[in-house]
């Protein structure tokens, strides 16, 4: 495609993990050009020295500060920031007509005093939460595809609920459980004692217990109750989730969760139980599910890649839909493994 048919994308957190990730896809999308990058801490920086991965494909850009005025000539914007930040954009950005993807948990949410419950603060701009539509485009698809704004799925509910949705009939969704782990990326970049090499080398650990915040969007999305438990494991990339809940009868889950995504470019329903290997830097979700007529429980398991399928991937593939392009473009199907 010629540059000037390229569609000028601006990225808010481009010298964060996911940052670096969209940066990373993008390099292989026929039409998305990540055209004006924005940080804090790096602003002023070139990209190959904040993302030395990345050097061949952008060697002559740099991360800026952001002012609303760099959304000129701007077709399209991914932001990938802190919890908050998007609260204070998000209202010029609508305004200006332009497409945008925030990846921030500001908008995923359908109701503001669910916000304030669960991310202890009041919501800034409430009125707009219902501009967004929320971003797993599996189980929403028609609806990212007429959104201007799209909120894109934490990563631990796009697992969860990936695995859960298509059970809804089989399963009493008051009896959910979701443990998940994740890797240490699922962090961000920033030091911290907890992600550190000597905390998490050799180390697996639950935490968030009863309080984590992702529990809203997957009861959100699936209804009912659900006790979600998340774990730091030790890998850099990668959730796994496993998902059990009471069957209301005997019922066979796995054609269930074929018979959902039969068709789907991303998402691959086996008899197998996934591993996070085989989705590394891909943006697939693995599923297989299991009826236990032993204790009438259900099993479900999903492994995405959580800077993929669980943040960047998926706001690409929800751009995708926006823009009216093909779902899959510059998105790999397949995993890095070994
Ligand atoms: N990592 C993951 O797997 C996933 C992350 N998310 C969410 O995506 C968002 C980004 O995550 P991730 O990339 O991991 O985080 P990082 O901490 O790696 O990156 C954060 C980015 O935000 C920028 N930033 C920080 N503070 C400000 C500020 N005050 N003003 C402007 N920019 C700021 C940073 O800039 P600088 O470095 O220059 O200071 C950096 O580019 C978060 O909301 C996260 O919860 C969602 C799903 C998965
Ligand atoms: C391992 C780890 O720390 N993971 C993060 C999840 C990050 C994420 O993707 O979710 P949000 O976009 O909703 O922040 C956490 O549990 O806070």
């Amino acid at each position: 495609m010629h540059m000037a048919a390229m569609i000028r994308t601006a990225i808010l957190g481009a010298s964060g993990f996911v940052g670096a990730e969209l940066l990373r896809l993008a390099a292989a999308h026929s039409a998305i050009w990540p055209a004006r990058l924005f940080g804090d801490s790096h602003a002023g920086a070139s990209l190959p020295a904040v993302h030395p991965h990345l050097a061949l494909a952008y060697p002559d850009l740099v991360v800026e500060r952001y002012a609303s005025e760099a959304l000129q000539d701007i077709d399209l914007v991914f932001a990938a920031l802190p919890h908050g930040h998007s609260q204070a954009i998000a209202a010029d950005i609508l305004d200006r007509g332009i497409p945008f993807v925030d990846l921030g948990a500001d908008f995923r949410l359908d109701d503001a005093a669910s916000y304030e419950r669960w991310y202890n603060e009041p919501h800034a701009t409430p009125d707009l939460l219902g501009r967004f539509a929320y971003g797993i485009p599996e189980i929403n698809r028609d609806a990212i595809r007429d959104a201007k704004a799209v909120a894109a799925a934490g990563c631990y509910p796009t697992a969860a609920i990936l695995a859960l949705k298509p059970l809804l009939g089989l399963i009493d969704p008051g009896t959910i459980t979701v443990d998940a782990a994740s890797g240490v990326t699922g962090a961000g970049r920033a030091a911290k004692e907890e992600t550190a090499f000597c905390t998490v080398d050799g180390n697996f650990a639950a935490y968030g217990l009863l309080s984590h915040r992702h529990t809203a969007e997957m009861e959100m999305a699936l209804g009912g109750s659900i006790l979600f438990t998340p774990h730091l494991a030790p890998m850099t990339r990668g959730i796994l989730a496993t998902c059990y809940a009471k069957a209301l009868g005997p019922c066979d889950p796995l054609a269930a969760l074929a018979e959902a995504y039969a068709g789907e470019p991303f998402a691959h329903v086996s008899e197998r139980s996934p591993q996070t290997k085989w989705v590394l830097g891909s943006n697939a979700a693995h599923l297989t599910a299991r009826y236990d007529a032993r204790t009438g429980r259900v099993v479900a398991i999903a492994a995405i890649d959580n800077l993929v399928k669980g943040a960047a991937g998926q706001m690409i593939q929800c751009a995708n839909l926006m823009l009216g392009l093909d779902e899959d473009a510059g998105l790999a199907k397949v995993g890095v493994y070994p």
